[in-house]
Order: C-alpha cells, then structure tokens, then sequence
C-alpha cells in the first residue's frame, strides 16, 4: 500500500523524467495558480465528503486532497521533512 512518503518519492520522479501523459506533471506544468485552485477545490470535496458521503468516499477525497498538497510541495521544492518539522 502506497504511504504519504512513498508517493512522494513516486511524484519526485515524475518531476524529474517527466514521462508522456503523466498527470502530476501536466499539474506542475500548470504552475502554482492553478495547483493551489485544485487544492481549493479539492478541499471543499472533502469537507462535503465529510458532511454528507460515506467514510470510504471520504477517506478517497481526503486522497486527492494529500497528492495535490503533494505536487504543491514539489512545485514550491519543499520536502516531507520540511512540513514535518512544523508538526
Ligand atoms: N494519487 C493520485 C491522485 N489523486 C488525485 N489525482 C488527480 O486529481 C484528480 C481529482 O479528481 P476529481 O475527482 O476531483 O476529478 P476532476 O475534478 O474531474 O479531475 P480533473 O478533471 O481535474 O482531472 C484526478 O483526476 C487526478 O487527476 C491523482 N493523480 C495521481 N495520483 C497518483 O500519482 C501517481 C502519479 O500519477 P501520474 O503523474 O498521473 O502518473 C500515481 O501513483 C497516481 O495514482
């Protein structure tokens, strides 16, 4: 099963070779804008998820919501350790 960190290091090398009709790096192509709007947006689901869905359906929006604070982290060149200093 796949971990924060161990998709982390997926989406670093993504970033890196760049591989045809890789999603994360259309997203990091998109820029910083257009990431932060799908955290946003992402956010929100969660919350309605939250409010009104099942936990399974939540637990897969809280999903979406981590691998976009994850490509955010890789397009502001953060690293896990630097966020998991500040908890
Ligand atoms: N875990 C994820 C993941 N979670 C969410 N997403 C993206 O976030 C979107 C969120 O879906 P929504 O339900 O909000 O649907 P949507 O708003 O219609 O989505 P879009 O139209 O914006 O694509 C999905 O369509 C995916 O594009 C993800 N994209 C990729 N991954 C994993 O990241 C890794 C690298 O992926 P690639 O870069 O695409 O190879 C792989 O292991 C993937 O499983």
């Amino acid at each position: 099963m796949k971990t924060f960190d161990t998709l982390f290091a997926e989406l670093t090398q993504k970033a890196a070779e760049r591989p045809e009709g890789s999603g994360t790096v259309a997203q990091l192509d998109a820029g910083t804008h257009a990431i932060g709007k799908k955290i946003v947006e992402e956010a929100a689901e969660v919350w309605m998820a939250a409010e009104y869905e099942s936990k399974e359906e939540l637990a897969e929006e809280i999903s979406q919501l981590l691998y976009h604070l994850q490509v955010l982290m890789i397009d502001g060149g953060l690293t896990p350790d630097d966020v998991y200093t500040h908890l």
